[in-house]
């Protein structure tokens, strides 16, 4: 019982690190195709990058240790900062535009523990255009859809809209970021409850009640938002969303987008269009990204950029069901006897040349337990494949008539 618990164990672990290599390489071709280079950032950082700009990453969420300097360093609690550094440190203000995808653990600790995330994301530096946050939403859009998950949903938001209903409170910053959460909850009584004790005006509380509903098909929400537009800059950004929608027709990616205006991202360095991918059977994002152009500012120079992250592990557990026989091959075993050593070594060099997953059996000749076996005998050798049995004179026969 012990026995078969702990082969479970083992092999459930197996099967994740096939699966975390499966999406990895759906990522990296797709990150090719789309033009972005793989980019690595240490693992070990300052502290002062993450403490010295406000509103970006909670002091007790980072993970510190004491470099050799005595120096406080934190694990990587996130990969946006360091790349959009190291870039912002490189590059001038008027080079063209950047890509670069990753893929980098995060860490991060709560209750007591260290979680450790692999994240795959993209990041593109050096253009504020609605063109580019589509490419940067289309990419997320494509990476899901090419997952063997069951059904995926993207949603879309503005964090600027968001923001510009913010400012029309007056509220203090923290009372902001309490509101941002009822907001993000969707839960009216309590977001009512905040606006009444926090003496908010009539017509803002309407607003801000309202802007949770305006989740839904594109168009729908577009046009709900325009009626409660209070500015300038929300119109914008409503004009802005609009055009991604047209953007995203061209890429022949509308079909699992909804847009969600009360969306709130869990960092708060997103300036503009904001997003978050959800895929069946995980009960949170597993994707996050959006526009940030003012982090940039604060840790370098001022770069527009926009990108995501995706959380790997989220992903696996996403995986249909029916997915967990990756395109594995059989095992190809075999056996010899005493005087074929040297052929037996030298067949499976050839095979594991031809990429090949080949074992050598040296103890016991027992090709009943093998699917795909090869004995190589005094005169001959026998290929076995399921309940097909061929005999051939030699390796070279063997290695050219049969299709392995
Ligand atoms: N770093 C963000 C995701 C992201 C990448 N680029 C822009 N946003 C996160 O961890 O949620």
């Amino acid at each position: 019982m012990y026995q078969s618990n702990m082969n479970d164990v083992l092999k459930a672990n197996t099967l994740t690190c096939e699966k975390k290599e499966s999406i990895i390489k759906t990522a990296r071709q797709l990150f090719y195709t789309y033009g972005y280079d793989e980019i690595e950032t240490a693992i070990f950082e300052p502290y002062d990058l993450y403490s010295s700009v406000d509103g970006m990453i909670l002091q007790d969420d980072m993970v510190k240790v004491i470099g050799p300097s005595g120096k406080v360093l934190v694990l990587r609690p996130d990969v946006t900062i360091p790349v959009a550094r190291l870039v912002t440190k490189h590059v001038g203000h008027n080079e063209k535009i950047k890509r670069y995808f990753y893929i980098m653990d995060v860490f991060r600790q709560a209750a007591n523990r260290v979680l450790a995330h692999k994240q795959i994301g993209v990041e593109l530096f050096g253009d504020d255009s609605t063109e580019s946050d589509t490419e940067v939403l289309a990419l997320a859009y494509e990476l899901l859809a090419n997952l063997p998950v069951t059904h995926f949903t993207i949603e879309v938001g503005h964090a600027g809209f968001v923001q510009q209903i913010l400012e029309e409170t007056n509220l203090p910053y923290s009372e902001r970021q309490l509101l941002k959460q009822y907001i993000q909850s969707k839960n009216k009584t309590d977001l009512q409850t905040f606006l009444i004790e926090h003496q908010v005006s009539q017509p803002l509380q309407r607003v801000i009640l309202q802007i949770v509903d305006l989740y839904g098909p594109p168009g729908h929400v577009i046009e709900r938002a325009r009626t409660l537009s209070l500015n300038k800059e929300m119109n914008q950004a409503i004009d802005h969303l609009e055009r991604m929608h047209q953007l995203l027709d061209l890429y022949g990616m509308t079909e699992n987008i909804v847009f969600n205006l009360g969306l709130i991202n869990h960092m708060d360095y997103y300036s503009d269009v904001i997003f978050q991918g959800f895929i069946a059977r995980v009960g949170e994002p597993v994707l996050m990204g959006g526009r940030y152009d003012t982090l940039t500012e604060k840790i370098g120079i001022m770069i527009p950029a926009v990108g995501f992250g995706c959380d790997i592990q989220l992903l696996i557990d996403g995986l249909k069901k029916e997915q967990h026989t990756i395109n594995r091959q059989e095992d190809i075993v075999i056996y010899y006897t005493p005087t074929r050593i040297r052929e037996a070594y030298q067949l499976m060099r050839q095979l594991r040349h031809r990429s090949k997953r080949v074992l050598i059996n040296h103890k016991e000749i027992n090709v009943t337990h093998s699917a795909r076996a090869i004995y190589l005998q005094e005169q001959h050798i026998t290929v076995f494949n399921g309940r097909e049995k061929r005999v051939y004179p030699n390796i070279d026969s063997f290695l050219t008539q049969y299709q392995l």
